[in-house]
């Protein structure tokens, strides 16, 4: 992942030394990420519809006030590779009503005997009774791989190296493990057969059988965007639960890997960083990428995101209910000023009476006063004026050369103009019958 992590770094170089963003510079970031993928072995096919999905999103969305170009473009390469990798789709590991089956499938070599045993430590330590079955009745070795495993995790296990049948092995193996108090049973199915279709078989077998509650495809990161053709066939055979990528350590696949795994539809539940038994961590698409990114600046610019995220709902959701925010109001007035001097509006549009004039210019100073008092506010006290308290006001006062009074007037005229929005609103929903 290391190659990954530096490629993915230097698109991210490329972005914070760009100077406009104009299409040619963004193209030029888009074609060195696409080369960093690619050489991560992801897909071809993924990697353009993501290239396409970043152009339209950053040349379509307006930024917002307080972000750069750079912030946003960062943040829309951010939100793309979770979703490359499969964020809207991840959820965490939990396990349903106990007992629980587990049963992990894979082809030979995938990693399958070492992450069952991750797997029993993972889930002993939150708590659980586990117990490992081996039913791995090919490969010579898988026995006591597994049983010197539990012994070392100190979880109990069953097996018989005499037996070549894997469902009576599972059957059995289910059985005495109840009796020792196990309440989540992981069971390690063969890799190693003749052929494709006889694998299959097997694994049908113990699944229609077994009736696991979950079914956990290994497979080896170092098959890169390989692996999609495993979770396909798999799938076809038995309802995959979720994924477990191994061998992410050291290998420059990874992401090939982890990307064609959810374009497949299936979740990666935890990924394998080494040999040893702790080398095993559950999968978190929006921590993974976050690393990969390299945390420190991009946490804050996230955090700065995520709250312009939620503000934008909350007016969403006053607007709905026919309120009007501060927010509203300061881009209104800004509105206003765009337009010009106030007599010159009513000028345009056939001229303000004499008398009018000098009151327009006390409008136009009151105006110039409000947006200075609202510039002063944060975007939280725009759009939750009630927490305004007077050392806040005090602030805002200061911060705006005007004074409390004036702070306090501007809150009063709102409060005023709420009132008469709700019952306008109250009176447009009795005309329309709600
Ligand atoms: N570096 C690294 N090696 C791993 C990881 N997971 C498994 N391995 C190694 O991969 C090799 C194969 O792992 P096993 O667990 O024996 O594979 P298996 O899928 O059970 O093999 P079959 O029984 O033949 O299907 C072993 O040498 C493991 O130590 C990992 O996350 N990182």
């Amino acid at each position: 992942m290391e190659s990954l992590r530096s490629g993915l770094l230097s698109v991210l170089e490329k972005v914070k030394n760009s100077v406009i963003l104009d299409t040619k510079e963004v193209d030029s970031i888009i074609r060195e990420l696409q080369r960093v993928l690619l050489k991560a072995d992801v897909d071809v096919r993924l990697v353009f519809e993501l290239s396409e999905k970043i152009k339209k999103k950053f040349f379509s969305r307006e930024i917002p006030p307080g972000f750069s170009k750079r912030d946003v473009l960062i943040k829309i390469l951010y939100d793309e590779l979770v979703s490359l990798l499969g964020g809207e789709n991840a959820t965490p590991y939990t396990l349903g009503r106990m007992p629980y089956k587990i049963m992990l499938v894979g082809i030979e070599g995938s990693g399958k005997t070492t992450t069952a045993a991750k797997l029993a430590k993972y889930l002993k330590e939150n708590g659980y009774s586990v117990g490992l079955i081996a039913a791995d009745t090919y490969r010579p070795g898988a026995y006591e791989q597994l049983q010197q495993l539990a012994t070392k995790i100190g979880v109990s296990f069953y097996g018989d190296p005499q037996c070549k049948d894997p469902v009576r092995i599972v059957e059995e193996g289910v059985k005495v493990l109840e009796g020792r108090g196990v309440q989540v049973f992981i069971i390690d199915t063969a890799g190693r057969h003749k052929d494709e279709v006889s694998l299959m078989q097997e694994v049908s077998e113990i699944y229609e059988k077994l009736k696991p509650d979950d079914v956990i495809l290994v497979v080896d990161a170092t098959q890169g965007k390989g692996v999609a053709k495993q979770a396909i066939a798999f799938k076809e055979k038995v309802p995959l639960g979720h994924v477990v990528v191994t061998k992410l350590d050291g290998s420059a696949k990874g992401g090939g890997a982890l990307s064609a795994v959810a374009s497949t539809g299936a979740k990666v539940a935890f990924i394998g960083t080494g040999e040893k038994l702790d080398d095993f961590e559950a999968f978190d698409p929006y921590k993974f990428v976050a690393r990969l990114l390299g945390m420190p600046d991009l946490e804050g610019l996230l955090r700065k995101f995520q709250a312009l995220e939620e503000h934008e709902k909350e007016r969403a959701r006053l607007a709905a209910a026919g309120k009007i925010t501060l927010l509203d109001l300061k881009e209104q007035l800004l509105e206003i000023k765009k337009l010009g001097p106030l007599s010159k509006v009513l000028e345009m549009l056939g001229g303000p009476p004499i008398a009018v004039k000098g009151s327009l210019e006390g409008g136009e100073k009151e105006i110039d006063k409000w947006i200075a008092v609202l510039n002063s506010m944060t975007e939280e006290e725009l759009l939750k004026p009630e927490i305004i308290d007077r050392s806040r006001m005090t602030r805002i006062a200061r911060g705006s050369g005007t004074t409390v009074r004036d702070v306090k007037r501007l809150l009063e005229s709102y409060t005023q103009m709420k009132k008469i929005m709700r019952q306008i609103y109250r009176s447009r929903r009795r005309i329309q019958g709600f």
